[in-house]
């Protein structure tokens, strides 16, 4: 609905609502927009997402059947390289064919009538905000000149590193709205566990004000949408993926392997006929986790958390993975396992202490482990090509 004035005669293609006669003579009127017949829109968004271990373009379609209702996504094309920019932290323009090679995907993806109006927005993650600051704005500077080289739109600060708070709250966006949560006036949402690989955030709701009471203040963001408000619970542990747990773990040991990560080569070592099994790695792995994860209040309540990336990806390559007692097995049975997946203990291992002793989740608790709902990836890049059309103003 518009309100517009009018100093002539009143168009017949506008349905009006409500007209008022002003004592200039003009008429103030309240009016629908003129409705073409067979009205329908299609407009897409690409979001790039660099990771700690690898570069993905999720290259989303939208369509809109009607000019005063709001678009609906249609469909998602995604595609990855791997490793991450990080790894190119010493020669960005090799880093930049990575996405020059995944630009090629959007352009084969989107009509090409469409590009000079479609978006193209990188956000780089955990890899990123652990380089050096003019080593990671080397290769946004490349990514930047390789996207005003592309025939696709690029808004203002196209390429950026997004704090952890927007990554933890665009994840939860883009679940809840995968999910149908965010249609619904209930109010009634589920909660988000992003496992990456120097990174982890853990986002939902609190239904209970003590929950936000007894968080530290910048635990807590809200954000706008449909009209309402949500004020969440959300956290990004930096140093805390999945693979940057393995690092201290084993930095811990002392150092004699070499092996690379997010552009740099660590030592590490294991004791050859040391002690192994699942309770020695547990109490070496809880050094990672206690005192560095804060224990949300409510979390041990009966809310439904979705769990995805490494939470998802570990669980798919351990056999039996439902079986507590499984990991155990992994653990103490090394010579059998360690051949197959060398990291799978101390993976299973760090996962179980960060959800029980970091977050507090219950021995019972059930998670829902996700890769895509309705076929589109759960990740952070639907929130934020959402933030990108509506600006959800997430503080
Ligand atoms: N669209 C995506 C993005 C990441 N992932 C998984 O997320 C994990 C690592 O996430 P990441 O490289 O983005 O790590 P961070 O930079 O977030 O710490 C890997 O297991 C990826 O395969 C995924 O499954 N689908």
């Amino acid at each position: 609905v518009d309100a517009v004035v009018w100093h002539g005669p009143l168009p017949s293609t506008y349905v009006f609502i409500y007209c008022k006669q002003m004592t200039d003579q003009s008429r103030v009127c309240l009016s629908v927009a003129p409705r073409p017949v067979n009205f329908s829109r299609t407009f897409y968004g690409i979001m790039f997402d660099a990771g700690s271990t690898g570069t993905r373009i999720h290259i989303y379609k939208f369509i809109q059947k009607d000019p005063v209702e709001l678009p609906v996504l249609d469909s998602e094309m995604y595609n990855a390289v791997k490793p991450g920019l990080s790894a190119y932290a010493d020669m960005p323009e090799v880093g930049g064919e990575t996405i020059r090679q995944l630009l090629k995907v959007a352009k084969k993806t989107i009509p090409k009538e469409q590009w000079i109006q479609t978006p193209v927005v990188l956000k780089a993650t955990a890899g990123l905000r652990l380089l050096p600051q003019e080593k990671a704005k080397a290769l946004l500077n490349e990514v930047k000149e390789i996207f005003d080289d592309s025939p696709f739109f690029v808004p203002e600060n196209s390429v950026t590193i997004m704090n952890g708070t927007n990554e933890g709250v665009l994840a939860w966006v883009t679940v809840n709205f995968l999910t149908g949560h965010l249609y619904t006036k209930t109010r009634k949402t589920v909660g988000i566990l992003d496992l990456g690989g120097g990174s982890t955030q853990i986002t939902f709701l609190p239904r209970l004000k003590k929950t936000v009471l007894t968080a530290p203040a910048d635990y807590i963001a809200k954000i706008n949408m449909f009209n309402s408000t949500f004020k969440l619970y959300t956290h990004s542990y930096l140093g805390n993926g999945l693979i940057a747990a393995r690092l201290a773990t084993l930095g811990a040991l002392g150092a004699d392997e070499d092996w690379s990560f997010g552009g740099l080569t660590y030592k590490v070592s294991g004791i050859p006929d040391g002690f192994a099994g699942y309770k020695l790695c547990y109490q070496e792995i809880m050094q990672v986790v206690k005192g560095i994860v804060h224990q949300p209040f409510e979390v041990k309540g009966s809310s439904i958390f979705y769990a995805f990336s490494y939470y998802y990806d570990r669980a798919v390559d351990t056999p039996n993975y439902c079986s507590f007692l499984f990991l155990k097995q992994v653990c103490n049975k090394m010579t059998k396992y360690r051949p197959i997946s060398p990291f799978l203990c101390m993976d299973m291992t760090y996962i179980t202490c960060l959800l029980k002793e970091g977050f507090g989740f219950k021995d019972s608790t059930v998670l829902k482990l996700t890769k895509k709902v309705n076929n589109v990836e759960t990740s952070w890049a639907l929130g934020a090509i959402f933030d990108h059309f509506h600006n959800l103003n997430i503080h």
